[in-house]
């Protein structure tokens, strides 16, 4: 399997590559140069099967040769043996049509272990075969940073730095990251946001003064392999509830837009997904756009959903290219253009296209409160305010089709967010024991300006070069 930027003018790259290379060298990201796909008997040949075999069977066709079966199916046992839950991501019924698929029984309690405790293992598997060094360094608005963190802490030949807006992200979120001390791992506050972080981290990918000297990876979504894995769990969910005989819809709590094109990649993989909603809270980029075609950034407004407050969305840069017919050049001068003015409009190619599997909606605090409470008033379940935006998206797509059951990816453990789902439903989760003695343990953190030479110098001082 190869894989192509969006941009069209970096190189082709293989899996082994791309997972190390994290952005395109021509600023954009990849993508497999074709779909692969599984037909429906394959489909149903999966219905089953334990998590960590779905997930070598789903992802086989994207690592090509760069692992064999045997060697991916290994490290899949490992990466999901460290899940607290046998299912790793069991799917429960609220009423008749609504579930929820809990992503959160990895080690730091958020979807993103799913994919970050392979990803983990993925970079020491390719650095055992080269003389390397990894400088990953990554923007969190709270949950990728501390799953990340924790995937590659105290790993020899890799550096994280980790940046997170200063005062933007839930105590447990801060301390998850700030209180794992080894010598590798470098957690960084700035004066900004979430937005802001990421912008400095995809400019240090085209700072050939930092590229030149240090071999710098991506664990972001930006990182082909994050979404890779993400897709097997929209297979196991559907395979419960009757794919490929029956369509499934999923409701997706969106910042980033990684999880829902995750949900987009297993559509083009032959899963029957009937709907895709995008669920954003106030900071509504990606509903406006999927709405309206205007892709605007606005100020980013913090809401007690933190790691969704963002307003310019990495990922969906795959989809208006695939969407738009892959054409790299016009993609290129697209997001040109979107740098420059913060905002485009989507081609008519791309809004079709995108409306055929995906609808939108936006979700204010009051109908997040009212969602937590419904979820737990009428079917006794707590859920995080991420969650419960989705959750509120799910119950507001009344126009699917009777037989549909819809999903909502429950992305965080509630526990993470303990004082926004105080105030809605008057419970306080405990922390479960696997995240320990959280709240006693030192921090170390560095708090920087929101600066690009203020972050490069600080890295640039620490890291290690690339070739040792
Ligand atoms: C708990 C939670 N829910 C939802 C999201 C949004 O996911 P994505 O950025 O993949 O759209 C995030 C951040 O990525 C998150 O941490
Ligand atoms: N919500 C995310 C933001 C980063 O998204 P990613 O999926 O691109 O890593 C977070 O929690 O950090």
């Amino acid at each position: 399997m190869k894989y192509v930027s969006t941009r069209g003018s970096a190189p082709a790259l293989d899996f082994e590559e791309v997972t190390l290379a994290g952005l395109a060298s021509d600023g954009g990201l990849y993508v497999p140069e074709s779909w692969p796909s599984f037909s429906a008997d394959e489909i149903a040949a999966m219905a089953g099967l334990p998590y960590a075999e779905l997930a070598q069977k789903v992802m086989q066709p994207f690592v090509g040769d760069s692992l064999t079966p045997e060697r991916l199916l290994e490290l899949t046992r490992q990466a999901y043996g460290r899940f607290a839950h046998a299912a790793v991501t069991p799917l429960k019924q609220l009423d008749e049509r609504q579930w929820v698929l809990e992503l959160f029984h990895g080690p730091t309690l958020a979807f993103k272990d799913v994919a970050l405790q392979l990803l983990g293992l993925l970079f020491e598997e390719f650095l055992g075969r080269r003389d390397d060094h990894l400088t990953i360094v990554g923007a969190t608005s709270g949950d990728t940073g501390s799953a990340a963190i924790d995937a590659v802490a105290g790993r020899a030949k890799i550096d994280i730095f980790m940046l997170h807006p200063h005062g933007r992200v839930s105590d447990v979120q801060r301390r998850q990251m700030t209180t794992v001390l080894a010598p590798n791992v470098h957690n960084i506050a700035i004066d900004g946001s979430f937005d802001d972080a990421q912008a400095m981290v995809k400019r240090m990918f085209n700072d050939p003064g930092m590229t030149g000297t240090f071999g710098i990876a991506a664990v972001n979504s930006i990182n082909w392999a994050r979404l890779m894995a993400q897709v097997v769990y929209y297979f196991a969910a559907a395979l419960q509830l009757g794919a490929p005989q029956r369509k499934v819809a999923f409701s997706v709590p969106t910042g980033n837009f990684g999880d829902v094109f995750a949900g987009y990649v297993a559509a083009k993989m032959g899963l029957p997904i009937e709907r895709l909603i995008v669920a954003t809270n106030v900071n509504d980029i990606l509903h406006r756009a999927l709405s309206t075609g205007d892709y605007s950034a606005g100020t980013v407004t913090p809401t007690a959903a933190p790691s969704m407050d963002i307003q310019v969305s990495s990922n969906f840069e795959r989809l208006l290219f695939d969407a738009g017919g892959r054409d790299g050049a016009a993609m290129a001068e697209q997001m040109r253009t979107f740098e420059a003015t913060k905002a485009i409009q989507l081609t008519n190619a791309q809004r079709e296209s995108a409306a055929a599997l995906f609808t939108s909606a936006r979700a204010d605090a009051s109908d997040m409160a009212n969602a937590m409470r419904w979820a737990h008033e009428e079917c006794g379940e707590v859920l995080d305010p991420h969650t419960a935006i989705a959750l509120h998206a799910a119950r507001a797509a009344t126009d699917l089709p009777a037989d549909v059951p819809v999903v909502t990816l429950a992305t965080a453990h509630p526990a993470k967010f303990v004082d926004a789902v105080e105030r809605a439903t008057g419970v306080r989760p405990p922390l479960p024991s696997r995240v320990g003695d959280l709240f006693e343990r030192a921090e170390a953190c560095s708090h920087l300006p929101g600066t690009y030479d203020a972050i490069a110098a600080f890295v640039a001082e620490r890291a290690t070069p690339k070739h040792g």
